[in-house]
């Protein structure tokens, strides 16, 4: 069987408020990015690395490759207006019978176990994505001032992986975008299939806030230590 992994770097990080994509911005020495690469070429599977960058990116992160002396094998692909469209550009780079996990960039605490367990169990199933369990209570907003609480039990905190059959996920992004398409999971969802969940890790956060890179150092060193 052959296995990729689509890890998309096309966002700006807004939310991260720093001229920097959050991909580029150093933890523990270098780009995010790095770390989340090298947990991919990490794996038995050996899957064959596309790497979806901005066109406006490209050239900084050859830049930064040779600074870090980084040579791990990968393809780069350009990204889109969205998450959607620049997991959309790597598909269609794609051709033949395979196993496809999708990965935030900005998600580089993954464990190569759990990127294994994924690529395994979407062989067998068809799918399978990553997620935890909520430990705050949920409320949903029914106004602007008003809520009502839910049990967290029906809950799942949705991660990446995500990963796929390559008929699947190429199938269901023939689709057109939608607002609520917010992953992978979504968009094959509303393609007919069901979707498998698994069990993510809670070190698998995704960096959004600036605060976020603090808590990545901390889980990091606690791997490492
Ligand atoms: N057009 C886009 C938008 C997002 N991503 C990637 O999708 C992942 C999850 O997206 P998010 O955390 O929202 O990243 P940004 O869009 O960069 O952040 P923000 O929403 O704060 O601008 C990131 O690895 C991001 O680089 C992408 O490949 N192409
Ligand atoms: C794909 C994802 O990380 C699953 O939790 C999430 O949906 C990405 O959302 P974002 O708004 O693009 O950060």
């Amino acid at each position: 069987m052959k296995y990729y992994a689509i890890i998309v770097a096309g966002g700006s990080g807004n939310r991260m408020q720093n001229s920097v994509p959050k991909q580029f911005l150093l933890l523990d020495g270098i780009p995010v990015l790095m770390h989340t690469l090298r947990a991919f070429c990490r794996s038995a599977l050996n899957p064959e690395i596309l790497l979806v960058l901005h066109p406006s990116q490209q050239a900084y992160w050859a830049e930064l490759c040779k600074t870090y002396h980084f040579t791990l094998l990968h393809q780069v692909i350009n990204g889109g207006e969205q998450r959607f469209h620049s997991v959309e550009n790597a598909l269609l780079t794609i051709s033949g019978e395979g196993i496809v996990a999708i990965h935030d960039a900005v998600r580089p605490l993954v464990s190569t176990q759990l990127i294994d367990k994924s690529f395994l169990i979407a062989e067998e199933k068809g799918n399978c994505v990553a997620g935890t369990t909520p430990t705050d209570s949920i409320r949903k907003l029914t106004g602007p001032d008003k809520s009502v609480a839910f049990n967290r039990k029906e809950f799942i905190l949705v991660q990446t992986p995500q990963t796929f059959n390559v008929n699947i996920i190429k199938n269901a992004y023939k689709q057109s975008y939608r607002d609520e398409f917010t992953d992978d999971a979504s968009v094959v969802e509303f393609s007919g299939i069901e979707i498998h969940m698994i069990a993510g890790e809670r070190e698998n956060i995704k960096i959004t806030y600036p605060e976020d890179l603090e808590i990545a150092t901390i889980f990091l060193n606690k791997k490492s230590s």
